[in-house]
């Protein structure tokens, strides 16, 4: 399988012609539960080697386990604003959270890949009330076009919705002969608040453009791909905040070629290793409504990711990617 640069080749295939890496990598949905057609699953914001332990925990650690019972008041309050939403749609969201979501300060998780490639999770860097506003504000205003791409010489329709924007002077930014116009932040000052937001949050960071991606249900998806075009460098920071519904994003080790170990054991070590690696070559999280997710390092060298779909994530997610263009 290709890997590709990030919105071309397999990563805006249609369905019908993704690849086998893109059916076998996706865990299974069996805790998920179905919210308002939202999908809010039963577990926190860990990559999922860790949420099992972490479920598994819960009943007999519910006070010692801060994202078990975060959940919960999460799951809560998150019902009660899509109550809100039922009942007055125009609104801009002006009602309260329950008390108890005011309190704990966001839980900033460093998850270290291997040879210079990590992660940072943030599950609650944005507040949720002010999360749906951001949320609401972004379905209605950014210009969101979902245009035709060339794959492989063929024509088809990129699965999702999106947008560009980018400060002046850039150099473009072009993918699957496609050459999204970039807007100017001025056009959107809320995206000016959430980068004032990230860049307090990771000092020393910089960020000069913005790809936005909508994902108006569970048929939309990004197909396994990493953003690594030049005109990021070699090592680019991706800060990525999600808003809406709940879908996983999946990070997969790249294949290289190793020559295979000769160990003379029928090759049971060697089944060990490939299995021990398999794990260790995959994480997945399920990024929160209002979370932060960045990408450092060798990630887009040596890892690809995708978002794949989800038959029970009804609603809509909206995702933003800040990137800095060297
Ligand atoms: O929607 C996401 O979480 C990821 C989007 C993405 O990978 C991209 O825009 O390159
Ligand atoms: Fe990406």
């Amino acid at each position: 399988m290709p890997v590709t640069n990030p919105h071309n080749s397999t990563a805006d295939l249609p369905s019908d012609s993704s690849s086998a890496a893109n059916r076998s990598h996706q865990p299974s949905d069996g805790t998920s539960k179905v919210l308002g057609g939202c999908q809010i699953t039963g577990e926190g914001d860990e990559s999922l080697n860790k949420k099992k332990k972490c479920c598994e925990q819960k009943l007999k650690e519910m006070a010692a386990c801060d994202n078990c019972k975060d959940d919960s008041d999460f799951k809560r309050g998150l019902h009660y604003h899509q109550e809100q939403r039922r009942m007055s749609l125009t609104s801009t969201v002006a009602v309260d959270p329950p008390s108890s979501l005011d309190a704990p300060p966001p839980t900033r998780r460093t998850i270290d890949l291997g040879h210079g490639s990590d992660l940072i999770y943030i599950q609650r860097f944005l507040p949720f009330q002010q999360s749906w506003t951001f949320f609401d504000y972004l379905d209605n205003h950014i210009p969101w076009t979902r245009p035709t791409i060339r794959v492989f010489g063929r024509s088809c329709l990129q699965p999702r919705d999106t947008c560009y924007v980018a400060s002046s002077g850039l150099a473009a930014l072009v993918y699957s002969g496609y050459r999204p116009h970039a807007y100017s932040w001025d056009d959107f000052p809320p995206l000016r608040e959430i980068l004032d937001a990230i860049q307090k949050a990771l000092p020393g960071s910089r960020f000069n453009s913005l790809l936005l991606n909508r994902y108006k249900g569970c048929n939309d998806y990004v197909g396994w791909h990493a953003d690594d075009e030049k005109l990021y460098g070699p090592t680019p920071e991706i800060a990525s905040v999600s808003f809406g519904c709940e879908r996983d994003f999946l990070l997969k080790k790249k294949k290289r070629e190793e020559p295979a170990e000769k160990t003379g054991d029928g090759g049971g070590s060697e089944k060990k290793r490939l299995k021990r690696s398999r794990r260790e070559d995959q994480q997945s999280f399920t990024l929160k409504h209002g979370s932060l997710l960045v990408m450092r390092g060798y990630t887009q060298r040596d890892w690809i990711h995708s978002v794949p779909k989800r038959a029970k994530a009804e609603g809509t997610r909206i995702n933003l990617t800040f990137r800095l263009v060297l």
